[in-house]
């Protein structure tokens, strides 16, 4: 039998009709709207694509938004007085840097992400967000694995109790996934390029996540009959074609839930930004 399709567009949309709901609320409770920041150093395409898209998402749910271009040239020092002057901003609730950044400022991407203020931070990638989430208290998640966690309460799978392996340590999907999947009881295994026999760990998983950034790398006899399998790569191959971590074809027939690539975890990750920015908006506002 062949799998469910986890379609990110209907997940998607139900994310972003929650948040548009929620603006309106605080529109009507505080007279503000939300509003989101988002920088962009330089011309990459595929950044500049992602970037025009959050501009457009807040439009359509009633966010004001604001995108900063700065050149390609553009220094540390720069970059770090922008997010002072949006971190000091009253209109501004969420601030997002655009990844990556070109090579002469990539080395401090670290410094450049913790100038924005943790409240602000709607990529949840400031370590006292990081923090927050693995003490498990309240606090801004990144968008990526919080639509996974989403799409699998919504899509109906059990999480707890439930046997979970990611694949990949990445600090913004591998990790946070961690500690999302653990805060709804699940075991969960993290696998990385060290791992030995890394296809009997993955075949021990009723949920796979694949976040290792390899074309097709998750085939057929790595996965369990009846898993649900998230692929959270986006791995260009030509120049019009994109696939994920996982190899669709095969392992749709073994597994019980899949999301396809494209078209599934990467557009929930602007729906979960809109999120992000009407949760942050709303936690200023009450402090
Ligand atoms: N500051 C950040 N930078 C980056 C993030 C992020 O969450 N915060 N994530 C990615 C880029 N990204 C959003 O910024 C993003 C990636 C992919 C998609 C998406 O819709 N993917 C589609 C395919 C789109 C395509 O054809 O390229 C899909 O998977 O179906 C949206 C947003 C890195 N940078």
């Amino acid at each position: 039998m062949t799998a469910r399709i986890l379609e990110g567009k209907v997940f998607a949309q139900a994310f972003r009709e929650d948040a548009q709901k929620k603006a309106a609320a605080l529109q009507e409770k505080y007279g503000v709207q939300p509003g989101l920041a988002v920088i962009i150093v330089g011309s990459n395409p595929a950044s500049q694509v992602y970037v025009r898209n959050k501009h457009k998402s807040c439009e359509a749910l009633g966010i004001y938004s604001e995108v900063i271009e700065m050149p390609e040239t553009t220094t540390k020092d720069e970059l770090i007085a922008k997010i002072d002057a949006l971190n000091a901003d009253a209109k501004i609730h969420g601030i997002l840097v655009q990844l990556p950044l070109p090579e002469q400022i990539a080395a401090h991407e670290s410094e450049i992400l913790e100038r924005i203020r943790p409240e602000k931070d709607v990529d949840g990638f400031h370590p006292v967000n990081v923090g927050r989430l693995v003490t498990g208290e309240p606090g801004l998640v990144p968008c990526t694995p919080f639509g996974c966690l989403r799409m699998l309460e919504l899509a109906g799978i059990p999480i707890d109790g439930q046997r979970a392996v990611i694949i990949g340590r990445s600090n913004i999907v591998g990790k946070p996934m961690l500690h999302l999947l653990l805060g709804k009881n699940a075991t969960v295994t993290i696998c990385h390029s060290h791992t030995k026999d890394l296809p009997a760990i993955t075949r021990e998983a009723d949920i796979l996540v694949a976040a290792v950034g390899r074309p097709k790398f998750v085939t057929a006899d790595m996965v369990k009959p009846g898993a649900t399998v998230i692929d959270v790569g986006i791995n260009r191959i030509a120049p019009k074609k994109l696939v994920g971590d996982v190899d669709f074809e095969s392992v749709k027939e073994v597994a019980g839930a899949i999301t396809p690539v494209p078209g599934g975890v990467g557009l929930l990750t602007v729906a979960m930004l809109m999120e992000n920015v009407v949760r942050a908006a709303e936690m200023q506002l009450q402090a």
